[in-house]
């Protein structure tokens, strides 16, 4: 027997990806500081231009932060319905799903970062 849920139209699909978004959105404020971080960078991208591949890098970094973001809060909903009490794996896999998050953002500062390094060489080398 086919579980619930599952066949179902893409347009449902993308209805329940977007109802997780919003759950992010409302329960966890790290998802909100990072979804202004991301449209911060896309209005830098916006007026500075940087070229395909330095966009693409950037949108990149984003979507990944992004997805970590959902992964982290999918995990702790799931750990902390599943088991509400403190123990040492819940703590584990807690922590090593927010490095995931923490990893993923400092890479991004870092790409950020060499964008604009890129840009002020090509500026004042010309
Ligand atoms: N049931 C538990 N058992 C053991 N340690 C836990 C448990 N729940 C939370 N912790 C510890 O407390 C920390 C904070 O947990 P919490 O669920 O509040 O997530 P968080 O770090 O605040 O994440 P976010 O800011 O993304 O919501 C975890 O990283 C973990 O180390």
């Amino acid at each position: 027997m086919r579980p619930p849920g599952k066949g179902l139209p893409f347009s449902r699909r993308v209805r329940f990806a977007w109802a997780g978004v919003r759950d992010a959105w409302r329960l966890e404020a790290s998802f909100r500081s990072q979804c202004l971080a991301a449209l911060a960078a896309l209005f830098a991208l916006a007026v500075l231009r940087p070229g395909w591949l330095w966009s693409a890098i950037v949108v990149v970094m984003i979507a990944l932060v992004l997805a970590a973001e959902l992964i982290n809060t999918a995990l702790e909903a799931a750990l902390d319905g599943l088991h509400p009490e403190h123990a040492r794996f819940v703590q584990v896999a807690k922590d090593c799903a927010a490095a995931a998050v923490l990893v993923l953002s400092g890479a991004s500062v870092v790409a950020f970062a060499c964008m604009l390094a890129d840009l002020y060489g090509q500026a004042t080398a010309g």
